[in-house]
């Protein structure tokens, strides 16, 4: 709702009431219409402050409202009521203002805001528009150029950029609803003509079409198939090009074309599962609200190769003091050269003049004698983790919590190590560690709720989206890569090219297709996780059965070959040197494939891009219901953020649980059953009962899932 009251020196105060973030939901709309009125009607009113209840100015529309029919009075014409006033309107703009709110405040008079507000207008990032008006008033005050960097990237400002911007007239570091109050009473009386941004015309460059032809690439490229972006350009070339009511038709057709496209709904699903996922439980009944965590200052990174280093940086920056500790010498000196410029760069991307946190370096394990957590960021190798555990175990006061930074391997193994098995967590980070959103937290058997609850609260702190998983085998990102990769391997062996399948998925919206991904990142790395489970090496037949299924020796022999990526020049594409960047086709790897197929007696054929795309997804998608299935993961939510945040799964796709549930659980269920026939030694093709319960009970809305793996699970059924 929102309150209105009579204020001496007669200024009428508008508070919109919504906590947390004073949205504007149909009764908030409603309670501004009712306000407004009375400022209109009340002729002791001289002039109008709106602002929002603690210190929040307003978060926009609400956005849980965008799923049922829109009720209550609408948000534009609100807007032009306000805007319309003879009396000045004045917004107070305190901790936010962000769409629809931002809209709100763009339809007032004047703007004062605190320097540390954030002002946006993040619609984009929800698949939408501004359209309240947004579109259309803000390249009228801020010139075209803003506009389209502001709205296209929906990215937050300050209070003070706001006002650098010409956005705002007025920042405070005290109180803008004091300043706002002062003001409002300052100004009655004021002609209001030039303050009506919808009147005024749109501050452009001269060349119009240039600036918005080369937007228009830039967005292009960078949206991979979103459309939202894309319409936001098309609306402020409205703004730019027609008069203010036409523009504002063009801003209400997009909107509707937007609105009801599926992007919309996987974005808004994404934003929702970025929330949900912070809400964790665990199979114990353990969860986010009746567990306690502790506050964490100071923590010890061990092993300081390319991930040490990100998570030292990330911890400095969480305002942690941090020991380092590297026992290479040269490893060591050059860490002490790189991080602290890494930390100073990082913090000043972030706007700060220094990190918040210190790091020190030393080579020896008993400098983290005092320390309150240890994260081992030491080479993936499991008989070396253990050791360093045992030590650790020994060497930390006995209430240290001690992490793992592993992709994949055992926590309950590495907890059985020490002595404090309740104490001991995984945190699989991804590279680089201070910049990637995600935290995958690897709960083991014996982890404490409390040690759990620890580690994720310090991951927010980091500004990490951290999930909680269960420990199996490669946890939830890897363990749905395995197959997803293993099929792309199985496409070469039947004739497809690596570029052919990197095409597909990239045009499905990933930066970057599984061929060229794996060029990135070093083939070695996959081969020796292969060689450690006993599946390549010497002496490892090199049949194209392995352990009782069915097997690609070809990433293999092409890391033997000393095809390695990027790093040698040379992997699945080729490069202009070692550390090469643009990936060409390399006539090499159509020669190696086709001896390949020829020694296996494969008939190479045509496969069609519906193929490769479904193969690849579904069998990654059927291990997310595998994962589910076996309780690994809480809810859909946590691997569809793991995906989002970690593996570039095309936020506006939602990620794979919700893509599942956009194609149809039933189709995907019938193409999972259709390649199993076609492949039936490709265990990962074969259905999980998870999916087959879900198309059962008639496909459920994503939403449902985890009640209905409730139920099963209860009832043993799953
Ligand atoms: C005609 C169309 C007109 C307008 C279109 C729009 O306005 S679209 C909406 C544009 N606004 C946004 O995109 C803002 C979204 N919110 C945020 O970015 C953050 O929530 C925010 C406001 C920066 C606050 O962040 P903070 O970390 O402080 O809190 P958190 O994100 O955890 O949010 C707290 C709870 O509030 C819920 N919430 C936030 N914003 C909205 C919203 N606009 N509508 C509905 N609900 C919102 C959020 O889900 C959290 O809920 P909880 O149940 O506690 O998980």
């Amino acid at each position: 709702m929102a309150t209105f009251s009579l204020l001496p020196g007669s200024v009428a105060l508008i508070t919109l009431t919504n906590p947390p973030v004073n949205a504007l939901s149909a009764a908030v709309r409603a309670g501004i219409v009712q306000a407004v009125q009375r400022s209109v009607e009340d002729p002791k009113v001289k002039s109008v402050v709106i602002c929002g209840q603690n210190g929040r100015f307003c978060g926009g529309a609400d956005i849980r409202e965008f799923a049922g029919p829109m009720s209550g009075p609408p948000l534009v014409p609100l807007i032009h009521a306000i805007e319309a006033l003879d009396k000045p309107v004045v917004a107070a703009i305190e901790g936010l203002a962000l769409g629809g709110g931002l809209e709100l405040a763009l339809g007032c008079h004047y703007r004062i805001a605190h320097t540390t507000a954030l002002l946006g207008l993040p619609e984009v990032t929800l698949g939408l528009l501004p359209a309240a008006g947004g579109t259309q008033r803000l390249p009228r005050l801020a010139g075209l150029p803003a506009a389209l960097d502001l709205i296209t990237t929906g990215r937050h400002i300050s209070g003070t950029e706001a006002l650098e911007l010409g956005i705002v007239d007025q920042v405070t570091d005290g109180s803008a609803l004091d300043i706002a109050l002062e003001f409002a009473k300052s100004i009655v009386g004021r002609p209001l003509n030039t303050r009506r941004l919808s009147t005024l015309p749109c501050r452009c460059p001269t060349d119009i079409d240039n600036l918005l032809d080369r937007f228009m690439v830039q967005v292009r490229q960078r949206a991979r198939g979103a459309l939202a972006p894309v319409a936001c350009v098309g609306a402020l070339r409205a703004a730019a090009t027609l008069p203010y009511a036409q523009g504002l038709r063009k801003e209400r057709e997009l909107m509707d074309t937007l609105f009801n496209s599926g992007q919309a709904r996987a974005l808004q699903y994404a934003f929702f599962s970025q929330r949900v996922v912070g809400k964790w439980t665990l199979p114990s009944g353990a969860r986010w609200d009746n567990t306690t965590s502790r506050t964490i200052s100071t923590a010890a990174v061990i092993g300081l190769g390319t991930m040490g280093r990100g998570i030292a940086v990330a911890l400095a920056l969480a305002g942690m003091s941090v020991v380092a500790v590297e026992t290479q010498e040269k490893q060591l000196s050059e860490a002490r050269q790189m991080v602290p410029a890494m930390l100073q760069r990082e913090a000043g991307r972030r706007g700060l003049d220094t990190a918040p946190g210190v790091i020190s370096f030393c080579s020896s394990l008993q400098d983290v004698s005092e320390v309150e957590l240890v994260i081992e960021a030491v080479f993936e190798d499991m008989a070396l983790k253990l050791q360093l555990f045992r030590q650790l175990s020994a060497v930390c006061k006995p209430d240290t919590l001690l992490c793992s930074n592993t992709s994949g391997l055992d926590i309950d193994q590495l907890a059985a190590a020490t002595q404090r098995p309740g104490l001991v967590v995984g945190m699989h980070f991804f590279a680089p560690a201070h910049i990637m959103k995600l935290l995958e937290v690897v709960c083991g058997t014996r982890s404490s709720p409390e040690t759990v609850a620890t580690v994720m609260q310090l991951g927010k702190r980091m500004g990490k989206v951290s999930v909680a998983v269960g420990n199996c085998p490669g946890f939830v990102g890897n363990r749905m890569l395995k197959p997803y990769t293993e099929q792309a391997n199985f496409l070469l062996e039947e004739g497809a090219m690596p570029e052919q399948v990197d095409k597909v998925l990239e045009e499905f919206g990933f930066p970057m297709g599984v061929f060229r991904m794996s060029d990135l990142s070093g083939l070695d790395v996959g081969w020796r996780i292969r060689k450690a489970a006993g599946l390549t090496g010497p002496g490892v037949e090199p049949t194209r059965t392995r352990q009782g299924r069915r097997y690609s020796p070809l990433p293999d022999q092409m890391c033997e070959a000393g095809r390695l990526g990027q790093k040698t020049g040379r992997g699945w594409y080729q490069y202009d040197g070692p550390g090469g960047r643009v990936a060409r086709s390399d006539p090499w790897v159509q020669t190696f494939l086709d001896a390949y197929r020829a020694r296996h007696n494969l008939a190479a054929r045509v496969i069609a891009a519906e193929e490769i795309l479904e193969r690849c997804l579904y069998s990654l998608i059927n291990e997310g219901f595998k994962i589910l299935q076996d309780g690994m993961a809480a809810g859909p939510e946590d691997i569809d953020a793991i995906y989002v945040f970690g593996y570039g799964w095309p936020r506006h796709r939602g990620g794979p649980m919700f893509h599942a549930g956009q194609v149809g659980l039933a189709r995907v269920l019938e193409k999972l059953e259709h390649y199993q026939q076609l492949h039936p030694d490709v265990a990962p093709m074969k259905p999980s009962m998870l999916l087959r319960r879900l198309v059962a009970a008639g496909s459920p809305p994503i939403q449902k899932w985890r009640e209905l793996i409730h139920r099963e699970r209860v009832h043993s059924q799953l």
